[in-house]
């Protein structure tokens, strides 16, 4: 067996996209016979290479739009990259992220069986689950209402409680431990504790220092779609603190 779990090399990932329109300039500009090219790009993610062992725990970390979601959307298979490779060896991976992999309009357990049979479960085997799932998200009878009642709130506990109950072997997470009150925050780390001792696979997305630091094996930095670093947690978490004050004092 592949000693990793997976293999980034050389990704790079644009997005295109068009300027939001103001409609009388558009008009005018018509009329003008002007025309202006308003497809703007930002490259996500550049040149970014890196290995991840099978029962590793990664934290992710860097600035706003550094690209870690963007990472994990294109690790999750969700994104094609427009150059570098991506291997993902196992076919249980589950995205755990607020709206991936939910469809909105059905109810939470449909929402549920579809993220279990989805995952390489059986019907029996998501239905021996559902009690425990339902139990840890603590949505109660809100089980047959649409997700779109759902609050933010909600709608993660239940990510969290489907992933964490039907194990998938390599666990993406984007920012979710940060949601929900104090109560749920603290089992969820409990829960992830006990992914971690199992030998999972775990990507966290974080921009909580002390979580990474607490929870990851290794740490990943990303700036501007670059990797800046990667290596021991607290060392990469020290050389990103270093990194941020210097910022400070240079825009003071
Ligand atoms: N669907 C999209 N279309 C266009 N640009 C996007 C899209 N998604 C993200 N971006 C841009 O790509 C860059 C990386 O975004 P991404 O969401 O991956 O960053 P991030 O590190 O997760 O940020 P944050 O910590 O703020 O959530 C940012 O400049 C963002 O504005």
């Amino acid at each position: 067996m592949n000693k990793y779990a997976i293999e980034v090399q050389n990704l790079n990932l644009t997005y295109s996209f068009m300027n939001s329109m103001n409609i009388k300039s558009e008009i005018l500009k018509m009329v003008q016979g002007r025309r202006e090219h308003r497809k703007k790009e930002v490259h996500a993610l550049r040149d970014v290479s890196f290995k991840i062992e099978r029962g590793e725990v990664i934290g992710v970390i860097g600035g706003n739009g550094a690209g870690k979601s963007t990472l994990l959307k294109v690790l999750a298979n969700i994104y094609d990259p427009d150059s570098g490779t991506v291997k993902v060896n196992d076919n249980s991976v589950f995205l755990m992220s607020l709206g991936a992999g939910f469809q909105h309009e059905l109810p939470a357990l449909d929402n549920i069986y579809l993220n279990g049979l989805l995952l390489g479960l059986t019907r029996k085997e998501v239905e021996d689950k559902i009690n425990e799932i339902v139990e840890f998200s603590g949505i109660g009878e809100c089980i047959n209402n649409p997700l779109k009642s759902f609050s933010t709130g909600m709608k993660s506990r239940l990510a969290f409680s489907i992933a964490c109950n039907i194990k998938p072997n390599i666990l993406l997470i984007d920012e979710i431990l940060g949601v929900g009150d104090e109560e749920f925050k603290v089992k969820s780390r409990e829960k992830i504790r006990e992914l971690i001792l199992e030998d999972r696979t775990v990507v966290l997305v974080s921009h909580n220092l002390n979580t990474i630091n607490e929870l990851c094996h290794k740490v990943l930095w990303l700036q501007n779609g670059e990797v800046m670093s990667i290596g021991e947690s607290s060392n990469v978490i020290s050389e990103y603190k270093a990194f941020v004050n210097k910022n400070k004092e240079n825009m003071a």
